[in-house]
């Protein structure tokens, strides 16, 4: 299993928002640090999402950097992404683990200790944590959990934290402080003026 990028960039498939053009500036400058995780909306069809895989993949493979594809482990296998994503609406990690294969990358979202601890023990080899903050990217998610909350699933389980949900630069340090590997971000990259610059300034915040 490669290491694991602690930058996680999700794609923005929202309507007037260019993902690929974040990635275009964000892979050279995190390279084998970036994780970016193919997320669209619910109502993409397969084909649209494996074509997005697809081109993505590419992408990474030129960087070193490795490609998720978040719910649709399909599309992560047909088009050989390096592992894939799951949350409480999808597979469970048991069964992802199953159709993704033994030496993949298997994500999963827990928002407290027991769940991430029955997550790992099912075969997860990062935890999603979070919401850290409130973000508007994404409705219905439950209350932000805070350090405290990221602190508490990092002290549980053995495996790489990545928090996410209204993640700026600003928050790294006491993320990592409360035992965060890495962040996954949709809006600080998506939405920043110099996504370049931006990648650099969290790339460095994580890893310094
Ligand atoms: C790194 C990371 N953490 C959490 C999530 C959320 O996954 P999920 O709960 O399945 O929600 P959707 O993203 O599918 O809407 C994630 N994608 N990535
Ligand atoms: C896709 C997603 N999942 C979350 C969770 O807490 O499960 S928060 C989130 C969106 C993160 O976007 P941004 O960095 O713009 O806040
Ligand atoms: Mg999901």
């Amino acid at each position: 299993m490669p290491s694991l990028g602690r930058l996680h960039l999700i794609t923005d498939t929202r309507p007037g928002r260019d993902p690929l053009a974040v990635l275009r500036a964000a892979l050279p400058v995190a390279r084998t640090e970036l994780v970016v995780q193919v997320r669209v909306l619910d109502d993409a069809t397969d084909r649209e999402a494996y074509d997005l895989a697809c081109r993505i993949v590419a992408m990474c493979a030129t960087y070193g950097a490795t490609c998720l594809v978040n719910d649709r482990l399909h599309v992560a296998l047909a088009a050989g992404a390096g592992g894939g994503h799951v949350g409480a609406g999808d597979l469970p990690v048991d069964a992802a683990r199953r159709v993704l294969g033994p030496t993949a990358v298997l994500g999963a979202t827990s928002r407290e200790p027991v769940t991430a601890a029955a997550a790992v023990a099912a075969g997860a080899t990062y935890l999603g944590v979070g919401p850290y903050r409130s973000t508007t990217t994404k409705d219905g998610l439950p209350p932000a959990i805070g350090v405290a909350g990221v602190r508490a699933v990092a002290e549980a389980v053995p495996v790489p934290v990545i928090a996410i949900g209204g993640v700026t630069v600003a928050d790294v340090a006491a993320l990592r402080a409360a035992g965060a590997y890495g962040v996954a971000v949709v809006g600080a990259l998506s939405g920043a003026a110099d996504p370049a610059r931006a990648t650099a300034e969290l790339l460095g915040a994580l890893t310094c």
